[in-house]
């Protein structure tokens, strides 16, 4: 089931929570919301629902123009972070429970109840855990019920609103996999909330990132995270150092330091320049000669994983963080010289006007 979302809007008494949104799903696509508290990820999900009634704008599914078709009748799954379980049922009465209510004219004959449970015990990976209670199952195996719960009725869209935000880490990460893994056995239409960039990263076709209510980037993982659109995403997602320089003549400059950027950028005045750690070059320090013009002196350095950190002070109390190689020799006072491989500048009102040349798809895969 394909969904479109067209200027869609939510204010609660006043208070603006989504500013004309639009996104189009693709039928079958796994599709992250991810943005800080506040930013609107949950409200956007309850809306294309239905749990809560849109203040302007539209959600489209397939053809049809659901936004105001019933909760009901709009063939959605949910899972919640505490959506809880029935407690006084066993996990197969839970799973059953969306057929079982149905009413007697479209409710499915029991044997094929039981038997639709039976599947989706085996596809959670539950199958033996039957006639437990909710209580007697650790977090993780509860929200697979629930997830379980929620195929049940063979919804067209599936809605997934933190399923994993109470759960420890290691568990996260393995119900992480095991989500994708049965998203791509049952093919639905699926959109999950997270304020957890690496869960997004790592389990989505798309991701959307909301701030304030409005939509700052809809794009792959890659793209997201190695071509940033606005200072927001940039900060959001993954470590950056900004630079505040000036843009005169193609050139930017950190006071009357040039900043190697290898091109040519638009604009003319004060921009910041965003640079992940990981895209620094690190050289000799000093104009000419091949030194770089941009130099700082190392305050810190420290592991980080199988590299290093370090920041720079370049001068006038400004930090760099850059990433260097465990076997590189460079310690604590030493000056180097420093030029960005891969950035993005933008003018103090967030507009981009420059970033370092796209790579090549064999630059991409090395
Ligand atoms: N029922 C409500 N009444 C009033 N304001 C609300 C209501 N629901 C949400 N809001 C407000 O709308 C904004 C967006 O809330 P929402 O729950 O969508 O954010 P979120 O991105 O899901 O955050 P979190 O990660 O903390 O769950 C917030 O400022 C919130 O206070």
């Amino acid at each position: 089931m394909e969904i479109r979302i067209r200027d869609l809007a939510k204010s609660f008494d006043g208070f603006r929570a989504l500013h004309g949104v639009d996104l189009d799903i693709a039928s079958g696509e796994l599709v992250a919301l991810l943005g800080p508290s506040g930013s609107g990820k949950t409200t956007l999900l309850r809306v294309i629902a239905g749990l809560e009634a849109a203040t302007g704008g539209h959600v489209y599914f397939g053809d049809e123009d659901a936004t105001t078709i019933p909760v009901r009748e709009r063939g959605v799954g949910f899972v919640f972070q505490h959506y809880a379980l029935f407690r006084h049922m066993t996990v197969a009465d839970n799973i059953a429970f969306g057929l079982s209510v149905r009413p007697r004219a479209t409710r499915p004959p029991k044997v094929e109840i039981d038997k639709r449970v039976g599947e989706l015990l085996d596809l959670v990976q539950l199958t033996g855990l039957e006639k437990r209670y909710p209580t007697q199952l650790s977090g993780g195996q509860r929200q697979r019920v629930a997830l379980a719960r929620a195929l049940a009725t063979e919804p067209k869209v599936l809605l997934l609103d933190e399923p994993f935000g109470a759960l420890d880490a290691k568990v996260r990460k393995e119900l992480r996999k095991w989500l994708r893994e049965i998203h791509d056995r049952t093919g639905n239409t699926t959109l999950f909330v997270t304020h957890d960039q690496e869960e997004a990263l790592e389990l989505a076709d798309r991701v959307v990132v909301l701030d304030k209510g409005h939509i700052q980037q809809i794009g792959t993982p890659d793209q997201i995270y190695d071509e940033p659109a606005t200072p927001f995403v940039f900060d959001f997602i993954g470590d950056a150092s900004v630079l505040p320089v000036n843009v005169d003549q193609g050139k930017a400059f950190f006071y009357d330091r040039r900043i190697g950027l290898g091109v040519d950028v638009l604009g003319h005045g004060p921009a910041k320049l965003y640079v992940r750690p990981h895209h620094w070059d690190v050289g000799a320090a000093g104009g000419g000669a091949g030194g770089l013009e941009l130099v700082g002196t190392v305050v810190t350095l420290r592991r980080h994983g199988a590299a290093r950190r370090a920041e720079i002070e370049i001068g006038k109390g400004h930090l760099v963080e850059i990433e260097i190689d465990a076997a590189e020799e460079v310690a604590i006072g030493d000056r180097i010289g420093l030029k960005p491989r891969r950035w993005r500048l933008f003018f103090a009102d967030g507009h981009s006007i420059g970033s370092s040349p796209a790579r090549t798809a064999a630059a991409r895969r090395g």
